[in-house]
C-alpha cells in the first residue's frame, strides 16, 4: 500500500464547506422548479455561450454549472437536480479535458457518449450545454496551456501521487469554465473529494465569485459508486469491484473505535478482496487534513480493478479513542 505524507490541515483548510452537511447547509436557496420543457441550447463556442446565457443575465436570473466529461449517469443526474433546485438557469458542460490526462492514461478511450448525454440533459430540465472543442478551451494547444493553476500540496498526495499532472488539468479547465460560463454556483460530486477539495480551495484561494458545492456520492444497489469509467469492468472485474465500498463502510462501522481501527477494518476488507490492487487507503479530517479524534473524517481508496483504476470515499465520526498508527508502519 502506498504510504502518504500526512497533509498540513491549515494548508488545505475550507472551513466554510465540508463534507456532505455543508452542501446541504448552504446559504444558496432552494427552489424547487420543474424540468423546463425546452430543449437545452447547445454551445459550442465562447460566442454561443455567450449568446445562450445573456438573456438570463439581463434578466438576474441565476447560473448554476455542473461541469462534466460527459457519459452522463445518475450521479451527474443528482447533480444536476442539486443545482437546478438552487438557480434559476442550469449549465452543464460536457467536455473531455485532455490537460487532466498523463500520456499513458485514458483520453483516447475515455467513453464519449453525445447522443446519450444530450438526451438525458433535456429529460433533467438543462437549460444551456456547452460542449467545447479543445481548441475553444485551449487555443494555443492543449500541451501548451500557457498559464495554468498550481494546485498547491494537496495535489501531491492520495490522487496526486499516482497522477502527479492531474489537478493542474483539472484546476485550470475548471477555472476556465468559471471564467466562461461565470456561475453563481456549482455542484461538484464527493465521489472525487480530493477534486472536490481542491476546487474549493481554488474558488476561496483566488476569490472567484462562485459558491462551490458537493453532493453525496450516488451508487449501484451493491454499493459501488458510480462512475463513468465503470464502463470499463468486464462482469468479472464488476463483482470485485464492490470491494471498495465494502472496505469504506467496514472502515465506518468500525469508527466508534477510533482512526486505527477504522483503517484496520477497511484494509483487512481491500486487500482479502481477489484482483484488486490497493492503491491507497488513507483517514483524513474533512478539509483533507490530519484526522482528528472525536471530529468528522474522510476515509478515501483507490484501487485497480483490472485495468480499471476506482476511487471512493465515504465520512464517519471518529471515536474519541482515536490514536492513528504509523503510517509508515502499516
Ligand atoms: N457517483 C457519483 N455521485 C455523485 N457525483 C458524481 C458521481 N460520479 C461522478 N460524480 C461527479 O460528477 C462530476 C463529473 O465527473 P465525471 O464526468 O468525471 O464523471 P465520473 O463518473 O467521475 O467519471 P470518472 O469515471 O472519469 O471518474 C464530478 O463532480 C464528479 O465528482
Ligand atoms: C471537474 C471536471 C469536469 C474537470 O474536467 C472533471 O475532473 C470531472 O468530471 O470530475
Ligand atoms: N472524475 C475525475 C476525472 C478524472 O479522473 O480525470
Amino acid at each position: 500500500m502506498r504510504t502518504n505524507a500526512p497533509v498540513s490541515g491549515s494548508l488545505l483548510a475550507d472551513r466554510s464547506a465540508q463534507s456532505a452537511n455543508a452542501a446541504t447547509s448552504s446559504t444558496t436557496r432552494v427552489n424547487p422548479r420543474p424540468p423546463s420543457r425546452r430543449s437545452p441550447i447547445i454551445a459550442r463556442t465562447r460566442e454561443e455561450l455567450d449568446a445562450a446565457l445573456r438573456p438570463m443575465r439581463t434578466n438576474g436570473q441565476t447560473i448554476s454549472l455542473v461541469p462534466t466529461m460527459g457519459a452522463l449517469h445518475d450521479g451527474h443526474a443528482a447533480l444536476m437536480a442539486y443545482a437546478r433546485e438552487r438557480s434559476d438557469c442550469l449549465a452543464v458542460s460536457i467536455f473531455v479535458n485532455p490537460t487532466q490526462f498523463a500520456p499513458n492514461e485514458d483520453f483516447d478511450s475515455y467513453p464519449r457518449t453525445w447522443d446519450d448525454d444530450l438526451a438525458k440533459c433535456a429529460q433533467l430540465g438543462v437549460d444551456v450545454i456547452f460542449a467545447p472543442e479543445v481548441d475553444t478551451m485551449y487555443p494555443d494547444g492543449p500541451g501548451r496551456a500557457g498559464i495554468t493553476v498550481d494546485p498547491g500540496p494537496l495535489a501531491t498526495v492520495l490522487e496526486g501521487a499516482t497522477r502527479p499532472t492531474h489537478y493542474r488539468g483539472v484546476l485550470t479547465v475548471v477555472a476556465k469554465l468559471f471564467g466562461l460560463v461565470r456561475p453563481d454556483l456549482a455542484v461538484f460530486g464527493e465521489k472525487d473529494y480530493q477534486q472536490l477539495s481542491l476546487i474549493r480551495s481554488m474558488a476561496r484561494t483566488l476569490c472567484m465569485p462562485v459558491e462551490v458545492l458537493g453532493a453525496p456520492t450516488v451508487r449501484e444497489a451493491d454499493g459501488l459508486a458510480m462512475s463513468s469509467r465503470n464502463r470499463y469492468l468486464d462482469a468479472a472485474e464488476r463483482r470485485r469491484a464492490v470491494a471498495l465500498s465494502r472496505a469504506l463502510r467496514a472502515g465506518v462501522n468500525a469508527a466508534d473505535e477510533g482512526a486505527e481501527a477504522v483503517l484496520a477494518a477497511a484494509y483487512d476488507v481491500v486487500t482479502a478482496a481477489d484482483g484488486v490492487d490497493l492503491d491507497y487507503l488513507e483517514l483524513t479530517n474533512t478539509d483533507m487534513g490530519t484526522p482528528q479524534p472525536g471530529a468528522e473524517a474522510r476515509l478515501l481508496v483507490a484501487a485497480r480493478v483490472g485495468t480499471t483504476r476506482l476511487l471512493d470515499n465515504m465520512g464517519l465520526s471518529l471515536g474519541d479513542a482515536a490514536v492513528l498508527v504509523d503510517r509508515e508502519a502499516r
